[in-house]
């Protein structure tokens, strides 16, 4: 059985972006009641009790839109000051960076990932359904000059529509320390664009790369399953995120948590999830969650996802989505 450590929390399900790819404009999403959303103090007991004593090291905070919770500023706070908290990360769409990346960074938080899937204001807006291109590279500079690093910034790669963006994305890379990932677009957000386009492949990104920079394998800090590479001399890395056209499900290292509690021990398949919120609140003790979460680690190799799409096979539909579980 692999070692997993690395919990993804789902703060919020909620968002004020509309990514074609994640949850398109007039998508029809079940939101969270607030009432049924973990609060802070739930969320620190979860970890303190549950999570760190069973081994779990490594948090990141997502959504939805992370950074749209309240409180959020003490919840990082609360976490980074845990015993047995290694790594504390999150991934942002970055639209509320610029007031937040100060605060954050005091609070602890060290390093972040932050969509950007294009440097074009009227392609970002297709994508995003958002004129705010301006602003989230403001609160991309922010947290540049805080500190944070790794940065990294992600990118999902929809074909016919920002593919033609990688060479001067990937060049982000080559004068600043900031760490590009190009992401495989997976069948889950958006059937239709994915029937429509399907997605590229990491192997040809790297080839056009390869073919205009140079290309060599690189290194960077991260619980992650990117294959890292460097354009020669640049001061950050490129990752490639292929979990269509390979498999790195054997290795896989991580669980979910969403934000109204459902611990989930993959993100493409639904089986074996558990309740921890209602088990919580019904006053189960502590060391009943530890066993039904440890009883869950044991199952989770049968559990992960095995049967993708390798653009041959079957869309599976699924009861939750991306934005609902945190990506
Ligand atoms: N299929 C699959 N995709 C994943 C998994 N983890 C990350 N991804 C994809 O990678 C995207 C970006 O992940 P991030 O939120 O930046 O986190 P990360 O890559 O684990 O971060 P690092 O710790 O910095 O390596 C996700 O939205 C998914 O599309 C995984 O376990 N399975
Ligand atoms: C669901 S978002 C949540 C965090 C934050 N709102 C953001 O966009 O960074 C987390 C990650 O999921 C990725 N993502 C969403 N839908 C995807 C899809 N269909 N295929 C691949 N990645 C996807 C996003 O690009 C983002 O990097
Ligand atoms: S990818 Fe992130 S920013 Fe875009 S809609 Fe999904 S949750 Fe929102
Ligand atoms: S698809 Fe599931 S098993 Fe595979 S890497 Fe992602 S979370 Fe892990």
């Amino acid at each position: 059985m692999n070692t997993v450590d690395y919990l993804r929390i789902s703060l919020i399900d909620r968002c004020n972006f509309r990514c074609t790819y994640c949850m398109p404009e007039g998508s029809e999403v079940e939101y969270i009641q607030a009432q049924e959303s973990l609060t802070n103090t739930e969320l620190i007991a979860l970890l303190k009790e549950v999570f760190i004593p069973l081994g779990f090291k490594k948090i990141r905070l997502t959504g939805g839109e992370p950074l749209l919770r309240r409180d959020l500023v003490s919840l990082v706070d609360a976490i980074a000051n845990l015993a047995g908290v290694e790594d504390l990360s999150m991934t942002t769409n970055g639209f509320l960076l610029n007031e937040l990346a100060q605060p954050l960074y005091d609070a602890g938080l060290r390093r972040i990932n932050i969509s950007l899937d294009s440097l074009d204001h009227n392609v970002f807006r297709q994508i995003t359904g958002r004129d705010t291109w301006e602003k989230v590279w403001a609160g991309i500079l922010a947290a540049y000059e805080v500190g944070f690093n790794p940065l990294k910034l992600n990118v999902v790669v929809v074909p016919e529509v920002n593919d033609r963006e990688i060479l001067d994305l990937a060049a982000l890379s080559i004068d600043r320390h900031w760490h590009v990932r190009f992401i495989e677009f997976m069948p889950i957000g958006n059937d239709n664009l994915f029937t429509h386009k399907r997605w590229v492949d990491s192997v040809t990104l790297r080839q056009q790369i390869s073919d205009r920079y140079g290309l060599e394998t690189g290194n960077c800090k991260g619980n992650g399953p990117a294959d890292i590479f460097q354009i020669p001399n640049a001061k950050g890395t490129l990752g490639f995120i292929s979990q269509m056209s390979e498999c790195f499900c054997d290795h896989c290292n991580r669980m979910r948590l969403s934000a109204d509690g459902l611990l989930r021990p993959c993100l493409l398949n639904e089986s074996g999830q558990i309740d921890l919120k209602s088990l919580l609140r019904q006053g189960k003790d502590f060391a009943e969650l530890r066993v039904a979460v440890r009883d869950l680690l044991q199952l989770k190799d049968e559990i992960n996802f095995k049967d993708r799409d390798r653009g041959t096979g079957e869309q599976k539909s699924y009861f939750r989505t991306m934005s609902q579980i945190g990506g």
